[in-house]
């Protein structure tokens, strides 16, 4: 009876305390909420069977986000922070805009993973430096003291591994251009996907699979002992669509865009200095690489004096430099790269620069075939199919006209039937223009050109 009183009493004055502190905790300012948790918790923590782990915002380096605290900020933000009572919104400047809700400073959500239940909590520090208030916020894990080695071993894995990759999924794509030395770079907002781009079922699947493959590679490549990049050849004629794919492989994969403008680079040490600059998770592109690449060559060709003059700010890159870049310098800079050439006449490429083991891939981009044109007709005139589908087919059959002049043609929709007859009348114009055109075939280009 006296005992348990004394436990009565023991419990009440810890409910009362425990209730200050909440009222305290939300009310007092920050230089003394912080020193008051403090003081609390030394007292109570030999009490308590709660493990607890700090995440803060910035450690060591100034400036520098903590890898950690930013892969929690983003597990919780899809996870928890949506039960917190009060919360924070952002626009997330991701392709879509949308908003990101994450729990306010000294908030607290349970959670629960494979049946174990933690708590996380945020806060923040604020420390007086030189005059300037430095904010240091941070995240607290809570959990029971009997799931030690689950939570540390795998639950906090799974926290920064997933955090990690939504926040790959989520964020602002980029695509940079080099001036000279230096990348600068916008928001990377193209639109294209491999379901809007013409051309043949199978071909596009075999190039979707590739890329996927390449990019669940990383233990692969490991095991094999290469560096974890990829390179691609895409080349056809202008208007077929290698520009377009570009942007499919970036959206398909997540990755940025490097788009390398051999012209504007000085030597092979300013080539050198972009690549490593370049980060991983990103398609470096040098598009009409037989014009880049003959660039010194072109120039010799010239007059004396002119070349005097441009000599010094010419490009001296040459084709020895490019092909280190792709090879040696891979190694010197971590993996998931792609790196892709176009060009519109592969013929005209050195062997030595597009040999297999430097460009894995070589995929050509043709002139618009039926199975293309259906795809076409479907994006721009939702339409799966129409009577003069046929003869349609059998135009194109005969006469070569780039998926952009057939996208041209169906661009002003509106009307299926007009745009419909205007491909079959500028198909046929082909045939009644080239003498001969309709037993041996014609290109479009030819009647644009004459
Ligand atoms: N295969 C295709 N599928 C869908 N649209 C295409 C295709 N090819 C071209 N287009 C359309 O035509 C336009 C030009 O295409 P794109 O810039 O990709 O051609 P390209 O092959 O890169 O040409 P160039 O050799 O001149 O650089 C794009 O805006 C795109 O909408
Ligand atoms: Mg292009």
């Amino acid at each position: 009876m006296w005992k348990g009183e004394i436990f009565a009493q023991l419990g009440s004055i810890i409910a009362t305390f425990v209730f200050i502190k909440a009222i305290l905790e939300r009310y007092l300012p920050h230089q003394l909420r912080n020193s008051f948790q403090k003081q609390f918790q030394t007292f109570f923590s030999f009490l308590s069977p709660y493990i607890q782990i700090t995440f803060n915002e910035f450690t060591g380096e100034r400036f520098m986000q903590s890898e950690a605290y930013s892969a929690i900020e983003t597990y919780l933000s899809s996870n928890s922070s949506a039960q917190a009572k009060r919360l924070k919104a952002d626009i997330v400047k991701n392709s879509t805009q949308s908003l990101s809700l994450s729990m306010d400073d000294n908030e607290e959500v349970a959670a629960e993973f494979e049946g174990v239940k933690v708590y996380w909590a945020s806060g923040k520090n604020i420390s007086k430096t030189q005059q300037i208030n430095d904010e240091n916020r941070f995240y607290k894990l809570r959990f029971h003291k009997k799931h030690r080695n689950f939570i540390i071993k795998t639950y906090l894995d799974h926290v920064l591994k997933e955090g990690k990759l939504i926040k790959i999924k989520t964020r602002q794509r980029r695509l940079f251009t080099n001036s000279s030395s230096k990348w600068s770079h916008v928001p990377f907002e193209h639109p294209a996907t491999f379901q809007t781009i013409a051309m043949e079922p199978e071909k596009r699947r075999d190039i979707v699979n590739d890329l996927l493959k390449f990019s669940k590679g990383e233990e692969f490549y490991a095991k094999i002992g290469r560096a974890w990049k990829r390179g691609y050849l895409l080349y056809g004629p202008p208007g077929t669509g290698k520009s377009t794919m570009i942007a499919a492989m970036a959206n398909l994969l997540s990755y940025d865009i490097y788009d390398l403008e051999l012209t504007s680079v000085k030597d092979n040490t300013e080539l050198k200095k972009l690549l490593i600059a370049t980060s991983s998770k990103s398609i470096i592109v040098i598009e009409d690489i037989d014009c880049s690449v003959d660039l010194t060559a072109q120039r010799a060709n010239k007059r004396a004096d002119q070349e005097q003059n441009e000599s010094k700010n010419s490009s001296k890159i040459t084709l020895s430099g490019l092909l280190n870049f792709i090879d040696g310098l891979w190694s010197a800079c971590g993996g998931e790269r792609i790196i892709v050439f176009t060009t519109n006449y592969v013929e005209k490429l050195d062997p030595a620069l597009i040999r297999r083991g430097r460009m894995d891939k070589h995929i050509e981009l043709s002139y618009c075939g039926f199975e293309g044109f259906k795809v076409l007709a479907k994006n721009y005139l939702d339409l799966e199919w129409h009577y003069m589908f046929s003869r349609i087919e059998d135009l194109l059959g005969r006469i070569e006209i780039t998926p952009a002049d057939v996208a041209e043609i169906l661009m002003p929709a509106g009307n299926v039937e007009i745009c419909l007859k205007n491909l079959i009348s500028t198909l046929e114009g082909v045939e009644e223009t080239i003498p001969g055109a309709a037993e041996s075939g014609a290109s479009y280009n030819q009647v644009e050109l004459d």
